[in-house]
């Protein structure tokens, strides 16, 4: 595998009035290309900062990021990197296959000043991937909430983009909607081989979709430990009732217990 993102030293420090507030520091971080890494840790340890500067969306106060050899912003711009939000964020009075193929509309300027990674997806393929096929000429508020998840799922992949940043995009959902989704996210990623940078606050969902589960720890933001999850794949809901899988998922919650004790 290949570097796709590589960070150096970076912090990120927000003005708050008079106050300081020191959302990140000294993150080191490599990641692989066709890797599935998440961000773990509990609420505030920065996990969004980091995907945003990695999105380009912000900017690092200190150290170097590198995405696919650039800075976040013009790997942004060129159209490599997709973005999927915590809440899906159709477009209301479009249907669903106008959704997903709106970035190929959007991004025919960034195909034209020469991109050299993205190679944009069938919209109707990805939709049918993700069990919408029935569904094309729906508008969102005409489906249930993880229809409309998968549909942004599907808007994200069918953008070609060769890495994908999801900020917690199952977080509003019913658990049993969030387990089928887990493992369609899964034979996604397997099929359409991109690089995923997955942020969550589940220790089993973290366990479950990655590669390597980076533990985040709070005040300031920082890394205490990356964790390689070396189970095997594909991977199907029965791994989630073995003990390898339980022993992983306790593992990565005793490193995040262990960096809450060194805080206080
Ligand atoms: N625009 C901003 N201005 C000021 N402070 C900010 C800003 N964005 C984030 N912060 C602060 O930076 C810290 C990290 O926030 P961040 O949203 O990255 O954490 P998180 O781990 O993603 O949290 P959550 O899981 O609750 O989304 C927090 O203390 C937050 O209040």
């Amino acid at each position: 595998m290949t570097d796709t993102i590589s960070l150096s030293g970076v912090g990120r420090t927000y003005t708050r009035g008079k106050k300081e507030v020191q959302a990140l520091t000294g993150v080191d971080l490599t990641i692989r290309q066709g890797e599935f890494i998440t961000l773990f840790g509990p609420s505030g340890c920065g996990k969004s900062t980091l995907l945003r500067l990695i999105a380009g969306l912000d900017t690092q106060t200190t150290g170097e990021i590198s995405v696919f050899g650039s800075t976040p912003k013009k790997a942004s711009a060129s159209k490599d990197i997709a973005w999927i939000p915590q809440s899906s964020a159709l477009l209301p009075w479009l249907d669903i296959k106008a959704n997903a193929s709106l970035s190929s509309v959007i991004n025919k300027r960034a195909d034209r000043s020469g991109s050299t990674t993205r190679s944009p997806e069938d919209a109707v393929g990805v939709l049918s991937e993700v069990g919408l096929a029935d569904f094309l000429g729906s508008r969102p508020d005409q489906l249930s909430g993880g229809m409309r998840q998968r549909a942004s799922i599907a808007r994200g992949f069918a953008q070609g983009a060769p890495l994908m940043l999801m900020d917690e995009p199952f977080s509003a959902l019913d658990e049993l909607t969030r387990d089928t989704l887990r493992i369609r996210l899964l034979e996604l990623w397997e099929h359409h081989k991109k690089t995923i940078v997955f942020v969550t606050h589940s220790a089993q969902e973290a366990v479950l979709l990655s590669d390597r589960v980076v533990v985040m720890s709070p005040r300031p933001g920082r890394i205490k430990e990356v964790v390689d999850v070396d189970l095997p794949r594909p991977r199907t809901w029965e791994l989630t009732e073995t003990p390898e899988f339980t022993a992983k998922v306790a593992e990565v919650k005793q490193i995040l217990w262990s960096a809450w004790e060194g805080d206080e």
